[in-house]
């Protein structure tokens, strides 16, 4: 044991920013670590309060708990935050906390059956080069042609689900004849046999729709809207969807070569596009201009350090009521978890410590991949950024249960089922239901 008086000297060391007693105190007794002085404050804090880098890396190479809060319900990194001191503030997010990772939840047993995520067709990569194969799918009669309006599909309605129209090589004939007209070959129906695979395509058309309908069932439409448009989709065909529709977007913005402006050509039966012009810097070594790109996108539920309440943010954009887990783009030369403490600081001021990855969506408007995390904490005020969020404020996980269930209680709607949002709150309240 130590005495007050030991106490007393290692927290106002600590305070003073006095590396070498704080590491010769704690080689005499490294109990000292964890204690705390008036108000609660512990030696991490007074570091923090004072902006001693130095210190606070020692403390916490020591495993000093950094999940604690003084007599005003503050952590240290919300002394550090409020002072000032972000170095510090950065290198409390990094560190390892055990007491702060108990609170993420654990893994599931089982990979979630996502919206967007169903895998109805084989894409069956290989045949894309195939060009004697593509040709006798393109005119076999069994083959399916899906036809987007600007993005749109061609759906008709049943009770409440709208199902994919699959047409028929006849039907889109005059539509390929045009020189614009990409075809995508999406792969081929998941069967027992391989000697008769059901091929599917898609391609989309900016022709006039009233046109394009005429020739189909009175029932048949374009589903529109991209959200909540598409939520309207069975989940066999959303997964269908996900993939057409982020590639044909992908054709509509990216006509000519990035890099130099020239035309291009559809290869690999709609998965590339390569430059015509011979010298152009995109045909040499590893380049992605001429692929389907895909934006990474990452979405996270940041738990409170008590563990009992979840932050949720609004955008102006949602419907009355609605909120949702926080998100941002992933950028350039950046990891997952820097993109989750990032945009989490960036929209509501908040600090976070652990992340753990949850799972993934594809999230087609028009190629997002939406990457699921649950992330701790380590400061609780939030400022929510105006420009991107109406407002952002904690939940408890009474407030989350209610909110599922549609309780008469509930003071938030949920985000959709579809949405990977719903999955991340739904797996942390099925978790803390347990505790
Ligand atoms: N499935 C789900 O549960 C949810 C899905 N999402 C999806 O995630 C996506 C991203 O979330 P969001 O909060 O908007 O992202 P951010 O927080 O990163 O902010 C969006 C802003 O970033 C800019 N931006 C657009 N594209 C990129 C890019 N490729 N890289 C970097 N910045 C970019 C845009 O600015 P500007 O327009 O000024 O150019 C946009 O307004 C949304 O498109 C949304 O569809 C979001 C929440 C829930
Ligand atoms: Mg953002
Ligand atoms: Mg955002
Ligand atoms: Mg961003
Ligand atoms: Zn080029």
């Amino acid at each position: 044991m130590f005495s007050d008086e030991l106490r007393m000297r290692f927290l106002d060391a600590s305070s003073r920013g006095d590396v070498e007693k704080v590491s010769l105190l704690m080689s005499q007794s490294a109990e000292l670590l964890n204690q705390r002085g008036e108000q609660g404050w512990t030696a991490l804090m007074l570091a923090a309060r004072n902006g001693h880098f130095d210190v606070a890396k020692v403390l916490l190479s020591h495993g000093c708990d950094t999940s604690g809060t003084n007599r005003s319900g503050q952590t240290a990194a919300d002394v550090a935050q409020f002072w000032g001191h972000r170095h510090i503030a950065r290198l409390l997010a990094r560190a390892p906390d055990p007491d702060l990772r108990r609170l993420l939840p654990e893994r599931a047993a089982e990979e979630p059956d996502t919206f967007f995520n169903r895998e109805f067709l084989d894409r069956m990569s290989v045949k894309r080069s195939d060009s004697e194969w593509l040709d006798s799918k393109r005119a076999s009669p069994e083959s399916v042609f899906l036809l987007f309006h600007k993005l749109n599909p061609l759906v008709s309605a049943g009770a409440g689900e709208a199902r994919l129209r699959k047409l028929r090589a006849p039907g889109v004939q005059e539509l390929l004849e045009k020189p614009d007209a990409v075809l995508v070959f999406l792969g081929v129906e998941k069967r027992e046999k391989d000697d008769d695979l059901l091929a599917w395509f898609a391609l989309d058309t900016e022709d006039d729709p009233t046109q394009l309908l005429k020739a189909e069932d009175p029932g048949c439409f374009f589903l529109p809207g991209a959200m909540p448009g598409l939520l309207r989709l069975s989940d066999d065909d959303a997964g269908v969807v996900a993939q057409a529709r982020s590639v044909l977007a992908w054709h509509s913005r990216y006509r000519f070569c990035p890099t130099c402006g020239s035309t291009t050509k559809v290869e690999e039966a709609g998965y590339k596009r390569t430059c015509l012009r011979a010298g152009c810097r995109s045909l040499q070594g590893v380049h992605n201009t001429c692929y389907p790109r895909v934006d990474p996108v990452v979405i996270m539920l940041v738990l409170h350090p008590d563990g009992n309440q979840c932050l949720l943010g609004r955008k102006k954009t949602f419907p009355p009521g609605l909120f949702s887990c926080l998100a941002g783009f992933v950028e350039p030369g950046e990891a997952l978890e820097s993109a989750v403490r990032r945009e989490v600081l960036e929209e509501s001021g908040v600090q976070v410590g652990p992340v753990q990855y949850h799972s993934s969506q594809a999230w087609p408007m028009p190629s997002c991949l939406m990457i699921g995390c649950h992330c701790v904490a380590l400061t609780t005020d939030v400022t929510a950024d105006e420009n991107e969020i109406e407002e952002a404020r904690w939940f408890t996980r009474q407030q989350v249960t209610d909110a599922l269930v549609k309780d008469k209680r509930a003071v938030f709607n949920m985000p959709p089922r579809q949405a990977i949002a719903h999955l991340l709150l739904k797996h942390w309240t099925g978790f803390s239901a347990n505790l």
